[in-house]
């Protein structure tokens, strides 16, 4: 296990793209590290950069204290699975897993004996004598992981392991592979864009846009406590809703007035100074009430509870405000409920232009069409400046009274 340092890591390209740009990231030796972010955000030149594929511009890559990025990939002790893991179709489990220990030369008798070990460890023992053509999807994967960690790596890479694998069966190799990476006990750093893979595996999770580190916390840190706009708006689902609103500031009281609707804020220092100030709101979920008033234009049954959209007439905030370069589909009308176990909704998908989302408890009564009234409290509220810098509302009262 190795403790990896990312220090001011940068990289251009030969064309002038900037993939990465001034990364700064600690890994903890043991830790699963979970890179996330919309495509083309960098993800992948990062994990390239730590298997020694490609040199950084500038900054430096260090394992355990001692700087590497000049070090050529075979002496890095970094085992990888790619998006693309294609095993050897004409090799047995047995011969794809023990391929690298053969390539570099390893004695047959140990050969055999680091391949039953880790065909152990990643449960595929019963599968050593088959070719990958008789192998699900869910096994490939074990196998290719298997494959990764036979030489006995310090560090493991994995590149959006499961895109070629059924949805259907992802959810269960998310658990798996984590699973495994931790029987193995192995410093990891998996890049996906799936927030729920990122969500459901990650020890930490660091969110990148552009090329820039956005966040780096624990799962549930990041989703209830974003940095920015960004970072909200990519960790949803249901997928957030972002408008305007403006704040007011009296002597008394500070209010967010949403247009249609007025909430009081707590008197604290971060809102102090900001009279006047138009701020971008997110809120992911709200709860049945009597704030805001609306037209129900989309229902989702999950089977467990009941997602509303409501349009509550509230501004939406412009796309390009709110940072958020991601593809913005446009929302399919929906004119009747939809039934299901998983949101149809997408990762960086948006609520359109003034709606909320409103969460029930199933069975909720509620069709599209239907009048619904819904509860703004300020602590479903994330308030974002006109740079998308997260205003955090409850940090330091005003006066003892607030
Ligand atoms: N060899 C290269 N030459 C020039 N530009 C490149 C090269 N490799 C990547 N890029 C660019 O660098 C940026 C980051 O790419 P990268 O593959 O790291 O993103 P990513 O977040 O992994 O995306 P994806 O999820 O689509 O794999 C992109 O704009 C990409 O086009």
């Amino acid at each position: 296990m190795v403790a990896v340092s990312l220090r001011a890591l940068r990289k251009v390209f030969d064309d002038g793209v900037v993939a990465v740009d001034g990364l700064d990231l600690e890994v903890a030796a043991g830790e699963f590290m979970v890179l996330l972010g919309p495509t083309g955000c960098g993800k992948s030149t990062v994990l390239r950069l730590l298997a020694g594929l490609e040199t950084p511009t500038s900054g430096e890559v260090v394992f355990d204290g001692v700087p590497v990025s000049r070090l050529p990939p075979a002496q890095r002790e970094v085992g990888m699975v790619f998006q693309n893991h294609a095993l050897y179709p004409h090799l047995t489990v047995a011969q794809n897993i023990g391929f690298p220990l053969r390539v570099s030369g390893e004695s047959p008798a140990r050969l055999q004996s680091r391949v039953a070990e880790v065909a152990r460890e990643l449960h595929v023992v019963d599968l050593l004598g088959r070719l990958p053509a008789h192998l699900s999807g869910g096994e490939q994967q074990r196998v290719a992981l298997a494959r990764a960690l036979v030489a006995r790596p310090a560090l493991l890479l994995l590149d959006e392991p499961m895109s070629n694998v059924d949805a259907a069966i992802r959810a269960e190799l998310r658990g798996e592979i984590r699973a495994a990476v931790r029987r193995v006990g192995i410093t990891c750093v998996y890049v996906t864009h799936d927030q729920a893979e990122a969500m459901s595996m990650a020890d930490r999770l660091a969110v990148l846009r552009r090329g820039v580190l956005q966040q780096v916390g624990t799962p549930a840190r990041v989703y209830a406590d974003p940095d920015t706009v960004f970072v909200a708006a990519f960790l949803g689902s249901p997928p957030p809703s972002l408008f305007e609103a403006a704040v007011s500031v009296t002597p008394e009281r500070v209010d967010l007035d949403l247009g249609s609707h007025v909430v009081a804020l707590p008197r604290t220092a971060a809102l102090a100074g900001r009279h006047g100030e138009r701020v971008t709101v997110g809120v992911r979920a709200l709860r049945p009430g009597d704030a805001l008033r609306g037209v129900v234009r989309r229902v989702d049954n999950l089977g467990h509870e009941v997602l509303a959209r409501v349009d509550a007439g509230l501004v939406p905030t412009p796309l390009a405000t709110s940072g958020l370069e991601l593809p913005s589909r446009p929302p399919a009308p929906v004119t009747h409920t939809e039934y299901g176990f998983y949101p149809s909704y997408q990762p960086g998908d948006r609520a359109p232009a003034g709606e909320v989302t409103v969460r029930m408890p199933a069975p909720a009564r509620v069709r599209v069409g239907d009048e619904l009234g819904v509860a703004v409290a300020p602590e479903d509220l994330l308030l974002f400046d006109r740079s998308g810098r997260r205003i955090r509302i409850f940090d330091a009262p005003l006066d003892s009274q607030s």
